[in-house]
């Protein structure tokens, strides 16, 4: 379905419904990439300042796809977490394409896997957005 032929909906709306019924939705899977792992594509184009996805607890599996969502930086980025209610929500922050991987900025200055001097496996690149909790708006 094209942009232009979605029917827009109020996303504040949109995040407490599925957050309510404390599930993904729809239109989004699960990629492999290389040197971050897996991270999460839209499998349909979006628009500036749609929900997206939830986050409910990034520190375990639980499943769900937020916690999924890789850190981008600068040009990359495509979406932001806001904290709605006690659910943190990821909302576009442009328009996304078919097929393009979902990256909000983690809010940290460096990272393990930027570090020219680290050479640790993914699975120890430990960074926990949701310790950023106070840094959300
Ligand atoms: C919340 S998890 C994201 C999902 C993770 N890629 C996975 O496969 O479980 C955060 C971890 O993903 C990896 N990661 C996230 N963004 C990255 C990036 N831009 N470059 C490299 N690794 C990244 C790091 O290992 C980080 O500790």
């Amino acid at each position: 379905m094209s942009r232009k032929d979605r029917k827009r909906v109020n996303p504040i709306e949109e995040s407490r419904k599925w957050s309510e019924k404390n599930i993904d939705p729809p239109g989004f899977n699960i990629s492999l990439f290389e040197n971050k792992g897996r991270g999460v594509r839209t499998t349909v184009c979006r628009n500036a300042g749609d929900f997206l996805d939830l986050c409910v607890d990034a520190s375990e599996e639980d499943g769900r796809l937020g916690r999924l969502v890789n850190h981008g930086s600068k040009k990359e980025i495509n979406c932001k977490m806001k904290l709605i209610g006690e659910v943190l929500c990821l909302f576009g922050t442009r328009d996304i394409h078919e097929g393009e991987e979902l990256l909000y900025d983690y809010g940290l200055k460096s990272y393990p896997w930027n570090s020219k001097t680290n050479h640790l496996p993914l699975r120890d690149h430990s960074v926990c957005p949701i310790s950023l909790l106070h840094l959300l708006t």
